[in-house]
């Protein structure tokens, strides 16, 4: 059984992530997305309905399973029997800090990160932008499932 991580805060889930995930899901036996517990950073959505987000945007694939951690990325790899890491790249400002985070992880563990390159359609695509503009009432439908989209406008004029 072939299994890659695809780690990330998802707060929430954007197209972009889901597009990474969707073809990750097509390489690889069993994806498994681990939502990040960072208890430094408030968050929009609690890790429980970023979860259930991501397993109803997520579902169609079949073959996606999203869990929790906390800590380290690696030692959550580790206990789930998982060799690969996979990222999404958006621009080469994302580059360098993930290559550090490649080889930090690979020299403490063995754990391997591919990375694959995020669809142009949405590799301006970040959570933290998405909700800044919601925030102020712009339109962020077609960036975010349509799911998502219901949540996020709910939320943030909550
Ligand atoms: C482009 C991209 C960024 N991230 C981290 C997102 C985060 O930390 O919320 C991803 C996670 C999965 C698939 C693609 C991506």
């Amino acid at each position: 059984m072939r299994r890659v991580v695809c780690p990330g805060s998802f707060d929430p889930v954007t197209n972009g992530h889901l597009d990474i995930i969707g073809r990750t899901s097509r390489l690889y036996d069993e994806v498994v997305v681990a939502v990040l517990i960072n208890i430094e950073k408030t968050s929009l959505f609690t890790v429980e309905e970023r979860i259930d987000m991501l397993q109803a945007v997520t579902k169609e694939y079949g073959n996606v399973r999203v869990e929790k951690f906390h800590g380290l990325l690696v030692d959550f790899a580790r206990e789930q029997g998982i060799p690969t890491i996979v990222k999404g790249l958006r621009a080469v400002s994302d580059f360098d800090y993930e290559l550090q985070m490649a080889q930090l992880n690979y020299r403490m563990s063995g754990v391997e990160t591919l990375f694959m390159s995020t669809n142009p359609e949405y590799s301006f695509l970040s959570s933290s932008r998405l909700k800044e503009i919601a925030r102020y009432g712009g339109d962020v439908s077609g960036l975010v499932p349509d799911l998502v989209l219901e949540l996020l406008v709910e939320r943030v004029r909550g």
